[in-house]
């Protein structure tokens, strides 16, 4: 038998950071949602007790450093399964971008195991299990749109915003998630974007407030680390998106359109400064 997901991208349309917490983690508050660009993994069992992962993107870990076989070898252990199985992963999602392209793999891997191996695990449950794999899992676990506190591992549901495209476009830099984070202080923040505006935009389903409380409280420090960052921001806002911002730790930076007719203009200017672009929905 074999077992298909979808791993989708997710991008922050709000993240501010409260405190650095005594274990490490910052305490966050973000508001992410989906969009329609993703990974697809294949799952079959395997009648030998092993985890075995393949794909067809030369540039991922295929052992024990990859997520996905970090969740199968998690399930398999709390949940003593002694069948193995092989994991195909067909990578769409842009690496080590702020798209949370690990983490989806890693929550998809979770939904694919309880199905293949009829667990009956809850999603609360299986949130639980992601959140020991990274702060993004357990959101990925069941996408939509969720506001994401404690260290993004609390999720409240929220409506999903207006409809609208997104331009992603990342350039060939990496970017540490540990080290923005750790490289952030809370004092040197010149505004906290407001989680409870934000829901308040998609709750109006309001495309223009959406644009208008977009904020990151990472960019300045992902900025700094690399100022080209901050340019293809500037030049995706020059080109006509309607709001801007960051994903994550970066450096991915998203635009979201409302107007079809702007959408190629756009992609098509940015494709003369960087590889990495596309154009999609959000997943609503
Ligand atoms: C930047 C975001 O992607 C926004 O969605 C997340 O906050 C990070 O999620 P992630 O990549 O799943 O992060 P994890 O794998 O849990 O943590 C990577 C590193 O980032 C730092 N980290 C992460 C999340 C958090 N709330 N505070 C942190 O300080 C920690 O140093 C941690 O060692
Ligand atoms: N299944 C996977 N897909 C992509 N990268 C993976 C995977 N498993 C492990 N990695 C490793 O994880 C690191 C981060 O990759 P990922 O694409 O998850 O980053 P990200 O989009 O910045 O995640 P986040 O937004 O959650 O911080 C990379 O160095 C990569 O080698």
């Amino acid at each position: 038998m074999k077992i298909y997901e979808k791993a989708p991208a997710k991008i922050n349309l709000m993240l501010d950071v409260l405190h650095k917490r005594p274990d490490g983690y910052h305490e966050v508050e973000m508001v992410m949602t989906m969009v329609d660009l993703a990974d697809r993994l294949e799952m079959s069992a395997l009648p030998r007790d092993t985890i075995i992962i393949s794909s067809q993107a030369g540039y991922i870990p295929l052992d024990e450093k990859n997520l996905a076989f970090q969740a199968a070898r998690l399930i398999k252990e709390r949940y003593n399964v002694r069948s193995g199985v092989y994991i195909h992963l067909d990578k769409h999602i842009p690496v080590a971008a702020g798209l949370a392209g690990g983490s989806s793999d890693a929550a998809a891997t979770l939904r694919g195991l309880n199905r293949l191996w009829n667990l009956g695990i809850s999603d609360e449950e299986l949130q639980i299990l992601g959140a020991e794999l990274g702060s993004d899992v357990p959101f990925c676990v069941t996408g939509g749109t969720a506001l994401a506190t404690g260290r993004g591992e609390v999720l409240t549901p929220l409506n999903n915003p207006p409809q609208c495209w997104v331009i992603l476009a990342k350039l060939p830099i990496n970017v540490s998630t540990a080290e923005v984070y750790g490289k952030f202080r809370v004092d040197q923040v010149k505004k906290h974007p407001s989680a409870k505006a934000m829901i308040q935009a998609i709750d109006h389903q309001s495309f223009t407030e959406v644009c208008h409380e977009l904020g990151n409280v990472l960019e300045d420090v992902t900025f700094q680390l690399h100022p080209e960052v901050q340019q293809l921001k500037d030049t995706m806002k020059r080109l006509g998106a309607d709001g801007v911002l960051m994903s994550g730790s970066g450096p991915t930076v998203f635009g979201l359109v409302s107007k079809e007719a702007k959408v190629a203009r756009i992609y098509n200017g940015l494709r003369g400064f960087c590889k990495e672009v596309y154009a999609v929905r959000l997943l609503t």
